[in-house]
């Protein structure tokens, strides 16, 4: 069976998902990897640090390394959508680099000098994933991923990048995970899980809910490995 790779910025949301394979062996590398098995699946998971660069170097490195036919980023985020509640899970369509900024030259904000600027997820993988939370009945919605190099913790700023991207959610790594993983021919998907509202409360609502919305990305990306 085809290998697939497991996306996780940090410890807690990587954590819960090795909770999830059988038969883990640590590997060496300039990442935090581990390989096992998930449902069908042999699998590798990869805690790639936060940040943009970090996620679109790991990626890069998995897609060389592994060769897996499937790929999932999983990890929380910030609501920007008010419909957006702690611990609901956001599924990207697409994803935006809201931080680059080449307006100078006429560009639109969050537009590439490729010219890319929304960064669709694979469609198959998206659907798999969005039929399975909804067959475990888990509130998931569909929707727009906006990426920065910055934690958002300003209401203010966190209505400005929803008026200007109309995205649903905020966090740190996707659309450079996704631009990467489509840039190298390596299909995925993009999960996430409500941790907090972008606003002044982020932090503290941030840890507390990170190890609880790590859990529920964990048992949902379990069940679609295992279905
Ligand atoms: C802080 C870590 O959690 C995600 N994350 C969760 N909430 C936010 C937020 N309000 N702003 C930016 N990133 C967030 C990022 O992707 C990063 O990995």
């Amino acid at each position: 069976m085809s290998m697939v790779a497991l996306f996780a910025a940090e410890g807690a949301e990587a954590q819960a998902l090795r909770g999830q394979l059988s038969l883990q062996e640590a590997l060496d590398g300039p990442w935090v990897i581990h390989q096992g098995e998930l449902g069908r699946y042999p699998v590798v998971l990869i805690e790639t640090g936060v940040g943009k660069a970090a996620a679109a170097a790991a990626v890069a490195y998995a897609k060389v390394r592994f060769n897996p036919s499937q790929s999932f980023w999983v990890g929380v985020a910030g609501a920007l959508n008010p419909d957006l509640k702690t611990l609901d899970l956001i599924l990207a369509q697409d994803a935006v680099q809201y931080d680059v900024d080449i307006t100078a030259f006429g560009r639109a904000p969050g537009e590439l000098a490729t010219g890319e600027r929304f960064i669709p997820a694979d469609a198959g993988l998206t659907s798999r994933v969005l039929r399975t939370a909804l067959a475990m009945g888990l509130p998931i919605y569909l929707g727009r991923i906006a990426s920065a190099d910055r934690f958002l913790a300003h209401r203010s700023e966190a209505e400005e990048v929803r008026r200007v991207f109309a995205a649903d959610a905020v966090e740190m790594e996707g659309a450079a995970a996704l631009w990467t993983a489509k840039r190298m021919g390596m299909p995925m998907a993009l999960l996430r899980a409500i941790t907090d509202q972008a606003g002044s409360e982020a932090p503290v609502a941030f840890e507390t809910f990170l190890e609880s919305a790590s859990k529920r990305l964990a048992g949902l990306i379990g069940q679609v490995l295992s279905t």
